[in-house]
């Protein structure tokens, strides 16, 4: 079987030949010429997926190692007998770290405290869920909107978009980009957004950049609509708009989903994808792993003022990536390409936690506890 995958793709090097011959291209090299011979491609959300490029190739299965997949074209695909499979949930821990790490950030920034805000999430999924779950352990208020599941669970779990609005003193988006339909997200965050929110809420986008109109929030930053922007997601990713970056409180070049964890999730989800598509064995999956980093071990007891913070920040400080961007906008696909390695909570260990509260609450986000 010939298989084409995106170089940037971790872990796959080494372990993905046991599925067929592979060919590794950058994501501007997926050409119509290039993958035309190809049984299966693994890619990534920087390359389109469409006639354009599919038209008459030999492609039968297109995996993208990604939560993400509004650059695949589904309806081409489905029409044409191609199979495609994203990876639901791979980096969701990953984008629960880099929020919680973002909230801690600009709360110590502007001064105030997580637990005295009211946070109104936006699409309550495989990262939605994660996120309303730390943010209850940072003692935030929480406030959810899915109207597609609210219509299909029909429960009092979800708010409307206009309370979130009316109630939220931050407010993250975590819904899928879709530019059509009922539940279409494409510019939900627009002019008319901006122009009736109740309070002056922190903007987070860290789902895709087409959810925000880029000139509406850029517009309700300079009038004090919004009294804050963390932004992992831009329109026309990777030629971000350099004044939109200037005005944001932390910017970060679309890398909420890149711990190592995530990554190796997103190739081991392709893999078992690849295998059960084309039926072969499994067994070489089981390579695929997250390397171990340096100090895996933290003292709870050495930690000042709220622990919990000090130590989720520990793991990690989203201040070293908006360093890395605001010194290098115009290297944003490289700052992603050459990512440093980052571990979720489930790759540290926590000793002298002594209070149970403190202990369970660390070990419901995934931390290792040190027995005491
Ligand atoms: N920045 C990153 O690195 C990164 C990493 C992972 C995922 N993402 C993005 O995060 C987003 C969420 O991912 P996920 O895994 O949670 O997806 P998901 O499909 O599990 O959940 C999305 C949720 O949004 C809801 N939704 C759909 N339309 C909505 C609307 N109009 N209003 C409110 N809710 C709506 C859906 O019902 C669903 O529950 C996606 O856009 C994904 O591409 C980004
Ligand atoms: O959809 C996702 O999983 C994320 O946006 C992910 O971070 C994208 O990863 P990339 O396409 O850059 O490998």
């Amino acid at each position: 079987m010939k298989i084409i995958a995106d170089k940037n793709i971790p872990f796959l090097k080494g372990v993905g030949e046991a599925f067929g011959e592979i060919t590794y291209l950058s994501g501007a090299e997926f050409t119509k010429e290039s993958i035309k011979e190809a049984d299966t491609l693994i890619v990534r959300t920087v390359t389109h997926f469409g006639e354009e490029i599919l038209d008459g190739s030999n492609v039968k299965l297109i995996c993208s190692a990604t939560i993400g997949y509004d650059h695949i074209d589904t309806a081409y695909c489905d029409s044409h007998d191609i199979t495609w499979k994203n990876a639901p949930g791979c980096n969701s821990g990953s984008v629960q770290q880099y929020v919680a790490s973002v909230l801690i950030t600009i709360a110590q920034k502007k001064g105030f405290s997580l637990k005295d805000k009211t946070i109104g999430i936006v699409g309550v999924g495989n990262v939605g869920k994660k996120v309303a779950a730390i943010c209850e352990a940072l003692g935030m208020r929480v406030l959810k909107n899915d109207p597609p599941r609210q219509k299909a669970e029909q429960n009092d779990e979800f708010v409307s978009l206009e309370t979130i609005k009316k109630e939220a003193d931050i407010i993250t988006f975590h819904t899928p980009l879709t530019k059509e339909g009922i539940y279409k997200t494409l510019h939900l965050a627009d002019a008319v957004f901006f122009d009736t929110l109740g309070k002056e809420p922190i903007i987070i986008n860290s789902a895709r950049g087409g959810i925000i109109d880029t000139e509406a929030i850029k517009e309700a930053i300079l009038n004090g609509k919004i009294s804050g922007a963390i932004i992992d997601c831009w329109e026309q990713e990777p030629n971000i708009d350099l004044d939109y970056l200037k005005l944001v409180d932390i910017a970060t070049p679309h890398i909420a989903g890149y711990s190592a964890d995530g990554k190796a999730n997103a190739t081991r989800m392709s893999l078992e994808s690849i295998a059960e598509f084309w039926s072969l064995p499994t067994d070489p999956i089981k390579k695929v792993t997250a390397p171990a980093i340096e100090n895996p071990v933290i003292d709870y007891s050495l930690l000042e003022g709220n622990k919990l913070e000090h130590a989720i920040l520990k793991t990690y400080n989203p201040l070293e990536d908006y360093q890395r961007l605001l010194n290098n906008p115009e290297q944003f696909s490289t700052l992603r390409g050459s990512y440093p390695l980052r571990r979720e909570y489930l790759a540290y260990t926590l000793k002298n936690v002594n209070d149970r509260d403190s202990r369970m609450t660390l070990r419901k986000l995934g931390f290792n506890i040190e027995a005491i």
